[in-house]
């Protein structure tokens, strides 16, 4: 018997971005499956948002910064030379712009915003019924007890690569049966340096990844092990497996996407050649699987996966995530916000990679939260605004 059954309706947030662009790709090559009811982007580059929309025939376009006049001619330019001629889409400006794309209860809501302040898009998705399909990790870390106190079982299917790992590992065993997790890292551009190795290193070494391209902030934080500190925290926060279950360790192939140890003794991977496509898919239709996502493996070529434990000494971001993450409250989010200072400061070239973790380290320690019970969004954000600003002082003595 066969079934017909009309598209997912998805709305993209960050659609220019490395993780939007490459949804559009995928919901692009199966019209039957996935429409895509509306864009949302910084708006760095309006003509971009503009053809998407007009390519994808979306109802909402949004943008956090510009001009609704100029987008709006934008849109009517790209309209023309497509030969539309009655297309006249709701244009969204401002700070609050991709919330409103996410409240608008498309089947999907996919957060590939970067940056935590995708904390409100995330929010809005669960409120309004939508599947949020998440990549941007910022906003469950920092919005941690308040993401999943609305969010119903299954309504999140993590996008990042590690954590769609785990999800498609954790279907064949029951949660009783799990030792631990093995989340995977690249170890980055800088595997194998000491700590004094990664003084000078430059912001275009950093952004040269091993085996990933991607934006600048995650790729950046690849280069620190911030981005794998994260991570810890992120898969703790989705799967409900305490710290000391979550193992880290280093494989440079990205093959092997993360692993779940069972009690006896099995471990299941998920291995497929590097790319987001597969999670992207599965976050769009989870679980059923896109054919053709992305290529598989070639299993008739010999290939060697290579696996070695973590450097915590060069690489101390790691350890640090794992203490904000047992703390709780609003650690995680100061560990965060410090964290997208650092980078940014790192990348106009007025601090050194080095300096980047240290001063996370130095904001988190210096943060003094009473443990919160019912967390809330403005005390999450009261606390990224202080460590934002105690970031940039300290950046500035430095
Ligand atoms: N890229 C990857 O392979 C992976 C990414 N992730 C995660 O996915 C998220 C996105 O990463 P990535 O795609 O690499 O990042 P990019 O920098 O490539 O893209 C970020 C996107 O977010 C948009 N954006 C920025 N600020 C806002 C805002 N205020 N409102 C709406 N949109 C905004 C950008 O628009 P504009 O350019 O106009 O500013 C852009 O479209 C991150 O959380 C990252 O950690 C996780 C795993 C893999
Ligand atoms: C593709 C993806 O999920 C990234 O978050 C990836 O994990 C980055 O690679 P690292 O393992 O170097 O952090
Ligand atoms: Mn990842």
């Amino acid at each position: 018997m066969t079934t017909t059954s009309s598209p997912r309706t998805v709305s993209l947030l960050g659609s220019t971005g490395s993780i939007g662009t490459q949804a559009i790709q995928i919901v692009t090559a199966s019209p039957d499956r996935f429409r895509v009811v509306g864009v949302s982007a910084g708006g760095r580059d309006p003509r971009q948002v503009a053809q998407q929309a007009v390519t994808l025939r979306v109802e909402q376009v949004a943008v956090a910064s510009g001009s609704a006049a100029e987008l709006r001619e934008l849109i009517g330019d790209a309209a023309r030379s497509a030969g539309l001629t009655a297309y006249d889409p709701e244009i969204l400006v401002g700070a609050d712009a991709s919330e409103r794309v996410a409240a608008s209860g498309a089947d999907v809501v996919l957060n590939g915003i970067t940056g935590s302040i995708g904390l409100r898009p995330t929010l809005a998705a669960l409120k309004h019924g939508s599947t949020l399909a998440l990549a941007n990790k910022e906003s469950l870390i920092v919005g941690g007890p308040i993401v999943k106190a609305l969010a119903r079982p299954g309504q999140i299917v993590p996008v990042d690569s590690e954590h769609s790992a785990i999800a498609q590992c954790l279907r064949v065993g029951r949660p009783e049966d799990v030792r631990k997790l093995v989340v995977t890292a690249s170890g980055g551009p800088f595997r194998g340096r000491s700590r004094a190795e990664l003084r000078d290193v430059s912001p275009q070494q950093a952004l040269a990844h091993p085996t990933w391209t991607m934006g600048r902030m995650v790729t950046t934080n690849s280069a620190t092990l911030v981005n794998k500190g994260l991570e810890v925290i992120e898969a703790h926060l989705l799967f409900d497996v305490p710290f000391e279950r979550i193992e880290v360790v280093v494989h440079p192939q990205s093959i092997v996407h993360s692993m779940v140890q069972y009690v006896d003794g099995s471990t299941i991977v998920q291995a497929s050649p590097p790319s987001m496509l597969i999670p992207i898919a599965l976050g769009l239709d989870w679980p059923n699987r896109v054919q053709d996502a992305a290529p598989a493996m070639d299993w008739t070529t010999a290939s060697t996966w290579e696996f070695e434990p973590l450097d915590d000494a060069a690489f101390p971001a790691v350890a640090l995530a794992r203490q904000v993450g047992q703390a709780g409250s609003t650690y995680p989010a100061v560990y965060n916000a410090a964290n997208e200072e650092c980078v940014e400061a790192f990348h106009q070239e007025r601090i050194g990679f080095l300096d980047i973790v240290d001063t996370v380290r130095a904001v988190v320690d210096e943060h003094d939260a009473a443990p919160h019970t019912d967390l809330t969004v403005e005390q999450v954000l009261a606390a990224e605004g202080w460590a934002r600003s105690r970031a940039q002082q300290m950046l500035s003595q430095a």
